[in-house]
């Protein structure tokens, strides 16, 4: 196991809680605040499909609910997956409370597979600024 031992279990317990009837893929998320505070989510879907949401969308209404605004790092998972990885939706998402250099780890059922930047998986991102 990784040094992100830690991520990595909070991101399966989370998992283990999906709620994922209409696809029946479980996904789970952590991220690690600036504070380094463990905040973990998991997809939520909907008999409305559209309505449904990921694991890294549940994952950052935790940290911002609780007061954080700051990904110093965050790890996804899915049960189903060799290397999961954020949707567009949430890549987008992700950066809005991370720096360019944020690490995001993919992993597998066993543990890291890749480490990523959020500016890697999201090039060229909106930005009101840019
Ligand atoms: O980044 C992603 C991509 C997909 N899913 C969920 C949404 C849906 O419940 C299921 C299948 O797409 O996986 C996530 O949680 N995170
Ligand atoms: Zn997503």
């Amino acid at each position: 196991m990784s040094s992100n031992a830690d991520l990595f279990n909070a991101a399966k317990a989370a998992m283990a809680n999906t709620y994922s009837p209409y696809s029946k893929f479980p996904v789970g998320a952590a991220i690690r605040s600036a504070s380094g505070v463990i905040y973990a989510g998991c997809n939520i879907e909907n008999a409305s499909f559209p309505e449904g949401w990921c694991a890294e969308t549940s994952a950052i209404a935790h940290m911002v609910t609780a007061g954080e605004r700051e990904i110093s790092e965050i790890l996804v998972m899915a049960e189903k997956a060799d290397r999961a990885t954020p949707c567009g939706g949430c890549r987008q998402r992700i950066a809005e409370f991370a720096k360019g250099d944020t690490p995001v780890h993919l992993c597998d059922s066993q543990g890291v597979v890749e480490t990523l930047t959020i500016a890697e998986l999201l090039p060229a991102s909106f930005d009101l600024e840019a």
